[in-house]
């Protein structure tokens, strides 16, 4: 599976974050399946704390067994890995104060992505105003929300090292998601794909994320929150699928 041709040759995409740590693995592939079913594109597997090596793997399992979607890896570090996967973010928080979270982790996850001969998906992770849990984690200094040029500079400056993938993160189940100017003026900047997620809750809301220029459209806390996520997700990728 060649998961960045599936991300170039399609807009409007939808992918499903899964908490490794917010349900078993047996929940985590029926989440998988109503997912799909509702028409999200692929699943991401991670979480700013995940509490062990084993369970990523065992969530991933049990959502390969159940699903044929791309499983992209959404490391906190190298625990966050796992041979089972499809591919993975090789992420760089360009805005951390922490040189671990910008070369250092990615210099100890490079050689175990190779052995585990998962798809490297080269990426720049920009946390955005408030930044939430994954913020505070990794010691960002959060983009301020009323500066889109900011925002579009750094996503320039990891299209020119080579990052295919601009993540705008918010943070997870934050009260407002990445403001519409700040994702077009990225939009207008760079030639990578954009992602954007961190309190997407609604189908309006997606729309307006994609309308602005986001490629990929990523929730999680939703499916945390709700029993029918099929028909959650389902109206949710009906506002964005073109
Ligand atoms: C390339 C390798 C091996 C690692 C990259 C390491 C980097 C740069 C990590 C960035 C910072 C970080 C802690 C990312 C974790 C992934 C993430 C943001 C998950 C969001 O998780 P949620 O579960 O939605 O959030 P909560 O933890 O708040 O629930
Ligand atoms: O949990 P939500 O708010 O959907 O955020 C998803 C993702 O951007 C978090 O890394
Ligand atoms: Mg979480």
């Amino acid at each position: 599976m060649n998961v960045r041709r599936i991300f170039d040759s399609e807009s409007g995409i939808h992918l499903t974050l899964i908490d490794p740590d917010e349900q078993t693995p047996a929940r985590a592939g029926e989440i998988a399946v109503e997912a799909m079913s509702g028409g999200s594109d692929g699943i991401m597997v991670g979480g700013s704390t995940v509490s062990g090596q084993s369970i990523v793997d065992e969530t991933v399992k049990e959502v390969k067994e159940k699903v044929d979607l791309p499983v992209i890896l959404f490391p906190q570090d190298t625990s966050g890995l796992t041979g089972r996967a499809d591919a993975v973010f090789f992420m760089s928080l360009l805005n951390s104060r922490e040189p671990m979270y910008i070369t250092g982790m990615q210099m100890r996850g490079a050689p175990i992505i190779k052995k585990l001969g998962l798809e490297p998906l080269p990426m720049a992770y920009l946390v955005i105003e408030p930044g939430g849990t994954v913020g505070y984690i990794s010691d960002s200094r959060p983009i301020p929300r009323e500066k889109p040029e900011i925002a579009a500079s750094y996503a320039l400056a990891g299209e020119y090292m080579g990052m295919d993938f601009i993540y705008l993160e918010a943070g997870s189940g934050v009260t407002e998601h990445v403001p519409l100017d700040m994702i077009g003026a990225v939009a207008k900047t760079t030639n990578s794909n954009i992602i954007v997620g961190g309190g997407i809750r609604t189908p309006k809301q997606a729309k307006k994320v994609v309308e602005a220029g986001a490629d990929i459209v990523v929730t999680g806390s939703l499916v945390e929150e709700i029993d029918d996520v099929e028909q959650t997700i389902s109206k949710l990728t009906d506002a964005i699928h073109k």
